[in-house]
């Protein structure tokens, strides 16, 4: 058994669709799970539509008749009878998301948020679904919500590995192509959750550790993991093999191309990790494993922007103890904000932070009540792992340095546009 994946990039359009076969083709004819994501960027504008469900209600209909006619022209294009089922398909889909707004009486954000944003891989693994099944790759479409059990916290589940292993033994069926979603789960009572933001990578994961697969290759826009990201750096290489624990550190530390959690479960049973381009797929790609550390061995560097770094000192110059350090991460558990980089000395402590769920605000005001508290909205987080004096100074170059920080492996800068 296989794992695929196939991210929002390469289903972004009918064209996008239609490579999905000539990838297939190229493969060898083992059984596969095929793991996809929502089309394009409509995670983000299904966002727009829970946005305006909470503060401007009246722009609701418009942001999802726009989602609509995306999915009907690409459905348009694929399926030349205007008969065909997935009409209707994508037809109920669009009636029960607008039932839920009508009638859900919620107003935690999260929760909504998670009720909504899985009709984006619902469609899009319906569209897929379809358009296969017509082109000679049978398949069964598989709600990932009787898949992957997760706990109640939404937009950020954490597995239940125990039943979500036993319901995916359960239920897929390993002789047969089988169609799900990425990113999407559901808690015990059945309520839709989701695992983080660009999550589907981590749903093929889960899907390989339960299945004990053979390998699980993750179709991307680019050639595979390269030494940068080519949005933000010039002529990156191509890392032919790197070991799990390497990638883990470069996803941790930022590199996009792959979720963080996705090579944890991976690791645990030595399956390999293909990351390849959609638009070549007879090419090599990166292999993540566990043998060479870095092929080639060359600098990696990764770049986050727009987070924002604390910097507490005590009001009374008592120490930054245990005591002190341990209340404030429990500060950041509380308001979900992620920390991607800590220093401290006697009586101050500098954090590197992000604010993926905008509760930086509110963190703030609360620390503010115990510590005098400095920040630095949108600083830029320069990561360099296996660095050179050279790659340091390419990365310092014409750039105002806010903090460094420097290991054995790894330099970290935080720099101010
Ligand atoms: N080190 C890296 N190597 C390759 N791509 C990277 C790297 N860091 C960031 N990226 C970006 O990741 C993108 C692909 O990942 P992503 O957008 O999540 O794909 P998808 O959503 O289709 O799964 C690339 O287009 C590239 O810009
Ligand atoms: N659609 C979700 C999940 C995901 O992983 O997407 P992608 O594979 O396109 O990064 C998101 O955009 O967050």
């Amino acid at each position: 058994m296989e794992v695929h994946k196939f991210g929002g990039a390469s289903v972004k359009d009918d064209n996008g669709v239609k490579n999905i076969t000539r990838v297939l083709k190229s493969l060898t004819a083992t059984p596969k799970i095929i793991v996809i994501s929502a089309m394009g960027k409509t995670t983000n504008a299904i966002e727009e539509i829970i946005n305006s469900y909470f503060h401007t209600p009246e722009k609701v209909k418009e942001n999802i008749d726009l989602i609509k006619s995306k999915h009907l022209a690409i459905a348009n294009n694929l399926f030349k009878t205007p008969n065909h089922s997935i009409f209707t398909c994508i037809e109920n889909l669009f009636t029960e998301l607008e039932y839920f707004l009508e009638k859900n009486k919620s107003p935690n954000y999260d929760y909504v948020y998670d009720q909504v944003i899985i009709y984006g891989e619902l469609l899009s693994t319906k569209i897929v679904s379809a358009y296969l099944n017509e082109n000679h790759f049978e398949n069964t479409w598989i709600d990932a919500r009787n898949l992957i059990k997760t706990d109640a916290t939404y937009r950020d589940a954490h597995v239940n590995w125990e039943q979500t292993t036993a319901q995916i033994q359960n239920t897929i069926n390993p002789n047969k192509i089988t169609i799900t979603q990425g990113f999407i789960a559901a808690d015990e009572h059945n309520f839709s959750t989701t695992l983080g933001r660009e999550g589907s990578d981590y749903t093929a994961a889960i899907i390989a550790y339960a299945t004990n697969a053979k390998s699980v290759s993750i179709w991307k826009d680019v050639d595979g993991l390269l030494n940068a990201d080519p949005r933000h750096f010039e002529n990156p290489i191509l890392l032919e093999e790197i070991s799990y624990s390497e990638a883990i550190e470069l996803a941790f530390y930022g590199a996009s191309v792959i979720h963080p959690k996705t090579l944890q479960p991976l690791q645990k049973k030595e399956i390999p990790l293909h990351i390849k381009s959609f638009y070549h797929p007879e090419a090599g790609g990166t292999t993540v494993g566990r043998a060479s550390k870095l092929k080639p061995e060359v600098p990696c560097y990764i770049v986050k922007h727009g987070l924002v770094l604390l910097s507490l000192s005590s009001l009374d110059f008592s120490f930054f103890v245990e005591e002190n350090i341990s209340e404030i991460f429990a500060l950041f558990h509380k308001y979900q904000i992620k920390v991607d980089l800590i220093q401290n000395s006697a009586i101050s402590f500098s954090v590197c932070v992000d604010n993926k769920f905008n509760n930086i605000d509110k963190l703030i005001t609360h620390l503010q009540a115990k510590f005098k508290v400095s920040y630095n909205k949108d600083v830029s987080l320069y990561t360099i792992r296996h660095f050179t004096p050279e790659a340091q100074k390419k990365i310092e170059k014409n750039k105002h340095v806010l903090l460094k920080q420097v290991t054995r492996e790894t330099l970290q800068l935080i720099t101010k546009k």
